[in-house]
């Protein structure tokens, strides 16, 4: 049987309440406006490249791929499409990084099975993607470049 609510320890009827609330009052802070918005998606971001080596990988892969498909005059969607793979890699790797914040966070230094499923289940979806965008890479970016490649040596 569920308790009543006089039951609820204090603490809980508090995260109840405020949680009931669209004030967020549960939150340290909350961004004022849209520029501060902004500014704390790019602290996020920033703390995503210094501290994340696979973040840099995928940002510095991704560069070159739209670099190359600039390059070889791939059409407006072909770029739209590698465009849209090394952006959801990216996602990827920042929502990888929140959560392994999360779970630390939570568990500190002790181990947690809930917590190593949390954490290879949200590298599973990093490696899932970067695996779809090799193959979307490999699709419109390898022929092309083939082409390039024989044109310009025979
Ligand atoms: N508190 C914990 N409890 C149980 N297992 C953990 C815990 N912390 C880490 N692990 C295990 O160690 C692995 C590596 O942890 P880490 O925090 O480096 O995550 P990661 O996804 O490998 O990091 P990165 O994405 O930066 O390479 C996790 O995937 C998980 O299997």
């Amino acid at each position: 049987m569920s308790p009543t609510t006089q039951e609820l320890p204090q603490e809980t009827q508090r995260c109840s309440s405020a949680l009931a609330k669209p004030s967020r009052s549960l939150s340290w802070r909350v961004a004022s406006n849209l520029f501060v918005s902004f500014r704390y998606a790019w602290t996020g971001l920033s703390y995503a490249f210094q501290t994340q080596r696979n973040f840099r990988i995928h940002l510095f892969v991704g560069t070159i791929a739209i670099g190359l498909s600039v390059f070889l005059n791939l059409s407006r969607v072909e770029v739209a499409i590698i465009g849209l793979t090394i952006g959801a890699v990216l996602t990827m790797e920042l929502l990888n990084t929140a959560i392994e914040s999360v779970v630390d966070l939570t568990v500190r230094q002790t181990y947690h099975e809930l917590a190593k499923i949390a954490k290879d289940c949200a590298a599973g979806a990093v490696l899932i993607s970067a695996f779809a965008s090799v193959i979307v890479a490999c699709f419109l970016l390898i022929p092309p470049l083939i082409e390039r490649v024989q044109t310009s040596w025979f």
